[in-house]
C-alpha cells in the first residue's frame, strides 16, 4: 500500500467521489440482501397456504422495486468509482509524461523507448484496475460476505451457517498461495510485453536500415522469439489463473452442497422453515460472487502494486541536470563563450571524451570544429546546452558559469541543429515554429525558410508549408530535413547557433548560400559549426581540430593549412576528391 503514496494528491482531490461510489455500492449490496428475505416470506406463506393474490402482487412489486434500485445504484457506483478510476488513469499518465519530460538525456540513453511505452500503457492500466474495479470488489467482498453471513445466522442458525461456511478458510489459504504465484508471473508478463514493444518500436524506427541490409528474415525471427516469449509468459500466467478460478468455484459449490444437504435435513427435522431453506440457498448464491471477488481482488491488487512499483521507480528518478538554487534569468545571451580546462567523461565511462579543453569565442564570431569521428565534437556542444554537466573545469557564457544560468534562459537562447535532424509528424510550418507556444506569423516562417534555403523547395509542394511530414519527416529528402532543422533553430534568432554537421546532406553551392545568409543574421551573435567538410568551416574566425578528445591544432584556415598537420591532410584529401569529382 506504501506504493500508492505517490497518488496521495489525487486521493485527496477525489475522496468524495470515491466515498459516494462506495456508498452507492453499499446501498446496492443491501438491496441485494433484501431479495432472499422476500423469497423467504413468499415461500413461508405458500407453505402455510396463506399467500393471497394481493400478497403476490405486493411481493412482486417489492422485488421489482429492489431490482430497480439495484440497477440505478449500479449505474451510480459505476459512474463514481469506475469514472474516478478513469480520471486516475488520465492523472497518472499526465504525471508520468510530465515527469519523463524533466529527466535528463542520460536517462533516455539508459532506458528503451518500448519499455517506457509499456509503463505508460500496461502499468497505468493495472493501477487503474486496482483503484477502480479493485475497490468495488474489495468493498463487495468485505461487505457482502459479512452482511450475508449475518443474515444467514439470523435466518437459520449459527451451526448451519458455520457448516455451510466451512470451506471458506480453505479458500482464503488457496487465494494466498495462488496470489503469490500470480504476482510473480504477472511481472514476467509485463517484462515480456515491454521487450516485445521495444522490439516493434525499434524495428519500425529502423525499417529503412533493415530493408537496405536485407535483414527482414532475421528481424522476423527475432520478433517471433520475442513474441513467443511473451506468449509463453502469458500461458504460464493463464495456467495458474486457469486453475485458480475453477478451484474457487468448486469450493463455493461445496458450500451449496452443504446447504442443500444440511439445510434439507433441517427442514425435514422442522428446525427451519422451507422459506428459510430457500433464503439460505439465495444467500449462498449471493456469497459466490464476493468469494470469487476475493480471488480477483488479490490478483488485481497484486498487479496494481507491481505496476505502481515500476511507475514509482520512474517517479523516484531525479533529473541529473537541474537549475542552481537561484539561477540567473537573463533576457538574452550575447554569445561570449569560454571553456576553461574542461575535461569530461560520459556517465559510466572510464575514458575521457574531452581532455583539457580551453576555448574563447567572442560574440559575433564563428567557431568551427573539425576532427575524426568520435573525436569529441558533438560532446563539446552537448556540454554547452547542458545535456551533461562537467566535473572538471568550467564553461562560461557571457561571463557567467553555465551552471548558474537558468536552463530555460540557456536553452531558449541557443539554436541547436543536431546531427540527426529529427522532425515531428506535423506540418512543415509547425516544425519550423516548434519553439513557440503560440502560432507565429507565416512571414517569420517564410523568412526563416529563405535563410535556410528551404523556401524554394517547400513552395513546390502542393500543400506548401502545410505539408504534413510522415514519421521522422520521410516525405523530405535528407538535405531538406537538415534545412528544416536549421530554419527551426534560426527562427528564434538565438544568441548562440550550433550546427552539428548540419550541412552534410546539402550540396556545396546551397551550403555556400546558407552560410552567407547566416553570416548576415549572426553578425552580433555566436555560431559554432561542426563539420567534416573544409568548405563549410574555412571562413570561421577560429577553427579547432579535435583528436581523441584533445585540441591538437587551432587557428584560421590559412594558419592550419600552413601547419601541415591533420587539418592540412583533410584539406588536401578533400581538394583531391573535388578534382576527381570534377573530372567525372
Ligand atoms: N552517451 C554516451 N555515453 C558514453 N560515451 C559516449 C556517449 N556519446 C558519445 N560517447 C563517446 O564519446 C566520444 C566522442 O563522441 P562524439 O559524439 O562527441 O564524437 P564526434 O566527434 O561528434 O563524432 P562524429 O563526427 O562521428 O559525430 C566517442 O568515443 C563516443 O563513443
Amino acid at each position: 500500500m506504501q506504493n500508492f503514496k505517490t497518488l496521495k494528491e489525487f486521493f485527496i482531490q477525489y475522496k468524495w467521489k470515491y466515498a459516494l461510489g462506495v456508498l452507492w455500492l453499499l446501498i446496492v449490496d443491501l438491496a441485494q440482501l433484501l431479495v432472499p428475505q422476500i423469497l423467504r416470506t413468499i415461500t413461508n406463506l405458500l407453505e402455510a397456504g396463506e399467500l393471497t393474490n394481493q400478497d403476490l402482487v405486493k411481493y412482486c412489486f417489492y422485488m421489482i422495486m429492489a431490482g430497480l434500485f439495484i440497477g440505478v445504484g449500479r449505474y451510480f457506483w459505476r459512474i463514481y468509482i469506475n469514472g474516478t478510476s478513469r480520471q486516475l488513469e488520465y492523472y497518472l499518465r499526465n504525471k508520468l509524461f510530465n515527469h519523463l519530460q524533466t529527466l535528463s538525456t542520460n536517462y533516455f540513453n539508459k532506458h528503451k523507448t518500448g519499455d517506457l511505452m509499456a509503463h505508460a500503457t500496461n502499468d497505468v492500466n493495472a493501477v487503474r484496475m486496482a483503484l477502480g474495479p479493485g475497490i468495488v470488489m474489495l468493498t463487495d467482498a468485505f461487505f457482502i460476505t459479512l452482511s450475508t453471513i449475518y443474515a444467514m445466522i439470523r435466518t437459520a442458525n449459527l451451526r448451519l451457517t458455520l457448516i455451510a461456511l466451512l470451506p471458506l478458510p480453505f479458500l482464503a489459504f488457496m487465494v494466498m498461495k495462488f496470489g503469490k504465484m500470480i504476482h510473480g508471473r504477472f511481472k514476467n508478463v509485463q517484462d515480456a510485453f515491454s521487450k516485445l514493444t521495444d522490439k516493434v518500436q525499434e524495428n519500425f524506427a529502423g525499417v529503412r536500415v533493415i530493408k537496405s541490409f536485407v535483414q527482414e528474415e532475421k528481424e522476423i525471427g527475432k520478433f517471433t522469439d520475442s513474441n513467443q516469449h511473451n506468449f509463453k509468459m502469458n500461458i504460464d500466467l493463464i495456467k495458474v489463473w486457469g486453475a485458480f478460478s475453477p478451484l474457487i468455484q468448486f469450493i463455493s459449490a461445496i458450500s451449496f452442497l452443504i446447504v442443500i444437504w444440511y439445510g434439507g435435513m433441517a427442514v425435514i427435522n422442522n428446525e427451519i422453515s422451507l422459506g428459510d431453506f430457500i433464503a439460505l440457498n439465495s444467500y449462498i448464491a449471493l456469497l459466490v460472487w464476493p468469494i470469487m471477488a476475493i480471488g480477483w481482488v488479490i490478483n488485481i491488487f497484486q498487479r496494481g502494486i507491481a505496476s505502481m512499483e515500476r511507475l514509482n521507480s520512474i517517479f523516484n528518478e531525479k533529473p541529473e541536470i537541474v537549475d542552481a538554487e537561484n539561477p540567473l534569468e537573463l533576457d538574452n545571451i550575447n554569445g561570449d563563450i569560454e571553456y576553461k580546462n574542461v575535461s569530461f567523461k560520459y556517465p559510466g565511462s572510464s575514458n575521457y571524451a574531452l581532455k583539457n579543453i580551453s576555448i574563447k569565442v567572442k560574440s559575433g564570431n564563428t567557431l568551427a570544429i573539425i576532427g575524426r569521428t568520435g573525436s569529441g565534437k558533438t560532446t563539446l556542444v552537448n556540454l554547452l546546452i547542458r545535456l551533461y554537466d562537467i566535473d572538471e573545469g568550467s564553461i562560461l557564457v557571457d561571463g557567467n558559469d553555465l551552471k548558474n544560468i537558468s536552463l530555460i534562459t540557456l536553452r531558449e537562447n541557443i539554436g541547436y541543429v543536431p546531427q540527426e535532424s529529427f522532425l515531428f509528424s506535423t506540418s512543415i510550418s509547425e516544425n519550423i515554429g516548434f519553439s513557440f507556444e503560440e502560432e507565429i506569423d507565416e512571414e517569420r516562417i517564410i523568412k526563416a525558410s529563405r535563410l535556410s534555403e528551404l523556401y524554394n523547395n517547400v513552395v513546390e509542394f502542393p500543400q506548401g508549408f502545410n505539408t504534413i511530414l510522415g514519421e521522422r519527416g520521410v516525405t523530405l529528402s535528407g538535405g531538406q530535413k537538415q534545412r528544416t532543422s536549421i530554419a527551426r533553430a534560426i527562427i528564434k534568432y538565438p544568441g548562440i547557433l550550433i550546427l552539428d554537421d548540419s550541412l552534410s546532406a546539402v550540396d556545396t553551392q546551397t551550403e555556400e548560400r546558407i552560410l552567407e545568409n547566416l553570416r548576415e543574421i549572426m553578425k552580433s551573435r555566436t555560431t559554432i559549426i561542426i563539420s567534416h567538410r573544409i568548405s563549410t568551416i574555412k571562413n570561421a574566425d577560429e577553427i579547432i581540430v579535435l583528436d581523441n578528445g584533445e585540441i591538437v591544432e587551432r587557428g584560421k584556415h590559412e594558419v592550419l593549412v600552413g601547419l601541415g598537420g591533420i587539418y592540412k591532410n583533410i584539406y588536401e584529401k578533400q581538394l583531391l576528391e573535388d578534382k576527381i569529382q570534377n573530372l567525372l
